[in-house]
């Protein structure tokens, strides 16, 4: 049974590859070499995904530190009011020309904003993210000119300064119309910079940066008035922005934030936070998330936008209740947060910034952006000026780069039509409510006409929701969402009932159902939560109960696994998302005992860990990119024969259609196999390597322990980074020769001289002549003994470890935690103060983990739960 899938499927599987390889290397992983061949490919965008039959990916183009605070604190910050105004509602920044929003992929990207807002930090972390050259706007006067700004300035008097400052701008942006990201410094106050940056926004992504202005203040050492003055001015930039970016506080960086402005060099080590934030926000805007998702690993849950899933839920939250929660508490099932505005604040885009920016942070889901109209209710603006201020927040929303807006139908569909065609990547929900009891059911034409209204206004969704008492209502919700569903190419369509007799089309409604969250019922005043809203646990629960979701058993598979923490991890994610399924660590002793214990039907799903991770790559059917790059597979998912799903064919969409499906019971066909352990590893380097140490293709070495499958993912993990010169060292050389080999014929071509693994012969030998001390060292060998193999005790040679740097150094075992290289960088690190970062096993598991509970499931993992799992239960083995 398996053979004849894994000839079919393998026989679809080389040229996607092969294109899959060309556009992985050309574009995304190996960003220093992205071709002008690329750009169709590179351009390609899957935003619109409105007709989306599982398998069918449509392609058409469109038509800081703030967190850490106490909630208190913040409350005061946010200066929210209720709508009780008296007057016109004025932003307290000038509205903006409204911007189409559609670059090319490779558009330059520049920052602007306030000194101390942090752009140069994120210049620099967005170069590295996406690969592209960093221009910042004083290097780039001090070549142009010969002497910096200063001198300029002292030398050549205001007039002469201003000049100059402005045509280099102009300059320095039309020389870098692509593949930069450029960051612009205080030339962008004047007024002719500001209309040369106007200019540049209509064809390319102009972010405002801003930061709490305390923090800038106290970055900058500035007196009251001048943080007033340098914060009025700074508020000019929006004008000249099409996106705005609010850079949260980073509490990983405590103590150590200096202002980015002294250079590179002194910006903190750690930043976590904003790295992963500001990446997310890039891959956002750049597109590169979704199709590099799709095509690399179809099972992942990023590979599909939450409306082409099926039962998604998303977490009700108003801005004005942001304040009494922790948002970190609400992790946990939702596949976005629906952001309702609530309140009125002539300060709202800041505030709403910096809540958008709250949410990413702590739940990392995409954001459905609401405006409630109440919020003009009391205003005695005229009808038309209301529609207005509506329009102009929901701009707000745009630039911000939420993931999707709600738009009222109700509104003109000039108004509507505008704000789809400056929407850019931000996907736009046509909302239709009926909120009165006797309005026409959802049998009535009226339904039909707005749907056909909102489809030919360009809408990306739409949302259809009416208040009722009728138990009966949810019969007819559920029979209209089949009727749409069944018009070939239909949008992607939530519809249900609100009040207490509702919830039966809440739990029939497929995509983004509004939840709530237990600590939201708990915290937040009667008021600010419907009360009626399911929480997503309960929804999730619902499906099992009513059969549409099957449980199932997922394991832990390998030749030793009484230590593992996986099942602890898992388990506790299925109890908080309300699954039914059950997970537990089996012995092993054979690949046939695998396949023995994974043909039920109810399988769904199996880590797989040493010895087998090579070992069974050959006999899946399917396997993502990673895993055949990597040559080696930790989770194993059953491909099944559903009626009415088209061919199990290997390819892109019959994956994305199985991955749809995956909660489901029945015959399995054939094996799926992915990779998430190089995921582990890549987001603990990304997290951890200072800018100090940041990857430099050309320089940085890296050293990897071990030659099984782990230290393949490392390598893999490396690749991806840009790391070109990786040594490998095992106690037995062949493996690791073998293994070298694999990544010089798959990879080779990335480097000059056609070899990208090295093997190290011995401990005994100095490092090799020509290449840098590493600054990467990534330890894959047990720290016990398995299989009768004495354990490693691997410790570097003292050589070996002399960077002047230090690095970063990722132990992989976590039985027993502390491991003698472990013990040796500590001991370095007291007697010779060099800056070695320690990332230890436990740190790497949950990350692997959390992406393989999202592969098994399809459902966003509850990450702090499973983190705070591993530290709650890896005492038992002390
Ligand atoms: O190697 C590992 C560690 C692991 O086996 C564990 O739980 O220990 C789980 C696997 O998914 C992973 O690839």
């Amino acid at each position: 049974m398996v053979s004849g899938m894994s000839c079919r499927a393998s026989e679809g599987f080389p040229l996607q590859f092969r294109r899959l390889y060309e556009y992985i290397v050309l574009a995304c992983g190996f960003p220093y070499a992205v071709e002008p061949k690329t750009r169709v490919f590179v351009e390609f965008s899957i935003r619109r995904c409105s007709n989306f039959q599982p398998g069918l990916v449509n392609n058409t183009s469109k038509p800081d530190h703030d967190l850490h605070e106490s909630q208190s604190s913040m409350a005061v910050e946010t200066q929210l009011e209720y709508p009780s105004l008296g007057s016109s509602l004025r932003l307290d920044s000038k509205p903006q020309t409204p911007s189409i929003r559609q670059f090319p992929s490779n558009a330059s990207i520049v920052l602007i904003g306030s000194r101390g807002a942090g752009k140069r930090t994120l210049g620099f972390i967005g170069a590295t993210h996406l690969g592209r050259r960093l221009i910042t706007e004083d290097h780039y006067f001090q070549e142009t000119t010969g002497i910096s700004r200063g001198e300029f300035l002292r030398k050549y008097g205001n007039n002469e300064f201003y000049r100059r400052n402005v045509e280099i701008l102009k300059q320095m942006l039309e020389q870098h119309r692509s593949g930069c990201i450029i960051e612009c410094g205080m030339g962008s106050l004047s007024n002719q910079a500001q209309r040369a940056l106007r200019e540049y926004s209509k064809t390319n992504p102009v972010i405002y940066v801003t930061r709490a202005s305390h923090r800038i203040r106290s970055l900058l050492r500035l007196s009251e008035e001048e943080a007033a003055r340098l914060e009025a001015a700074d508020l000019s930039h929006r004008s000249c922005s099409n996106l705005e970016y609010y850079n949260l506080y980073d509490p990983s960086c405590d103590g150590t934030d200096t202002p980015p402005e002294n250079g590179i060099g002194n910006v903190s080590s750690r930043l976590k936070n904003v790295k992963e934030d500001f990446s997310n926000f890039l891959d956002f805007l750049t597109g590169q998330g979704l199709i590099r998702n799709s095509l690399e690993s179809p099972f992942s849950i990023a590979a599909l936008p939450p409306e082409c899933r099926s039962h998604t839920y998303a977490l009700s939250l108003r801005l004005s209740s942001i304040p009494d929660l922790d948002l970190a508490e609400l992790e946990a099932g939702a596949d976005a947060v629906q952001l309702k505005i609530d309140i009125w604040s002539p300060h709202l885009q800041g505030i709403m910034a910096k809540q958008v920016a709250n949410i990413r942070r702590k739940l990392g889901v995409p954001i459905i952006f609401h405006m409630e109209d109440y919020v003009f209710a009391d205003s005695p603006m005229s009808v038309v000026d209301k529609e207005h201020a509506y329009f102009e927040l929901l701009e707000c929303g745009l630039r911000l780069g939420v993931e999707y807006i709600v738009v009222d139908l109700r509104f003109s569909s000039d108004r509507v039509a505008h704000l789809v065609r400056c929407s850019g990547p931000t996907k736009i929900i046509g909302h239709h409510l009926a909120q009165e009891e006797n309005s026409w059911g959802w049998d009535d034409e009226s339904w039909m006409i707005q749907y056909q209204r909102a489809k030919s206004l360009g809408c990306d969704m739409i949302r259809f929701v009416r208040a009722t008492s009728k138990a009966r209502d949810n019969d007819t919700a559920r029979e209209f969402l089949a009727k749409i569903n069944a018009i070939p190419g239909h949008l992607p369509v939530i519809a249900y009932n609100l009040g207490e007799h509702g919830r039966p089309s809440l739990i029939s409604n497929q995509i983004f159902t509004p939840v709530t969250h237990p600590i939201m019922q708990a915290t937040v005043s009667k008021a600010q939560v419907r009360q009626f809203l399911p929480t997503a646990a309960e929804a999730v629960q619902s499906l099992y109960q009513s059969r549409i979701l099957d449980p199932l058993h997922f394991y832990h598979l390998g030749a030793s696994v009484f230590y593992s923490l996986s099942p602890a991890m898992h388990t506790a994610a299925y109890r908080v998302c309300g699954m039914e399924n059950d997970f537990q660590s089996l012995e092993v002793t054979s690949l046939g005992d695998i396949f023995r214990l994974c043909q039920d039907s109810n399988f769904g799903g199996a880590a797989i860990t040493q010895p087998f991770k090579v070992e069974i790559l050959s006999h899946v059917a399917a396997k993502s990119y990673h895993a055949k790059a990597i040559g080696a597979i930790n989770t194993l998912l059953p491909l099944r024969m559903f009626p009415n799903n088209g061919p199990l064919d290997g390819s892109i969409q019959s994956l994305l259609r199985q991955a749809n499906q995956r909660s489901r019971a029945g015959s399995i066909v054939a094996y799926y196999g992915d990779n998430t352990d190089f995921i582990g590893i890549l987001t603990c380097l990304r997290r951890n390597i200072s800018p100090r140490n940041v990857v430099q293709p050309s320089k940085t070495t890296a050293i990897v322990i071990g030659a099984g499958g782990m230290a393949r993912a490392a390598v893999y993990a490396l690749i991806q980074l840009g790391c070109r010169k990786i040594f490998m060292y095992n106690r037995t050389e062949a493996h690791a020769q073998d293994v070298a080999s694999h990544f010089n014929s798959w990879a080779g071509g990335l480097t000059s001289d056609g070899k990208i693994v090295h093997v190290l012969r011995s401990i005994h030998e100095d490092w090799p002549a020509g290449y840098r001390l590493p600054t990467i060292i990534i330890s894959c060998v047990p720290a016990r003994s398995v299989a009768n193999q004495a354990p490693a005790n691997f410790e570097m040679p003292m050589q070996w470890l002399g960077s002047p740097t230090g690095g970063v150094v990722v132990e992989l075992a976590y039985l027993p935690l502390d491991t003698p290289l472990l013990k040796q960088i500590r001991r370095v690190r007291e007697e010779t103060k060099p800056a070695w970062v320690i990332v230890d096993g436990l740190e790497v598991l949950p990350e692997q983990a959390i992406a393989q509970f999202e592969l098994m499931t399809g459902r966003k993992a509850p990450k702090s739960r499973m983190r705070l799992e591993v530290m709650q239960n890896y005492h038992r083995y002390e």
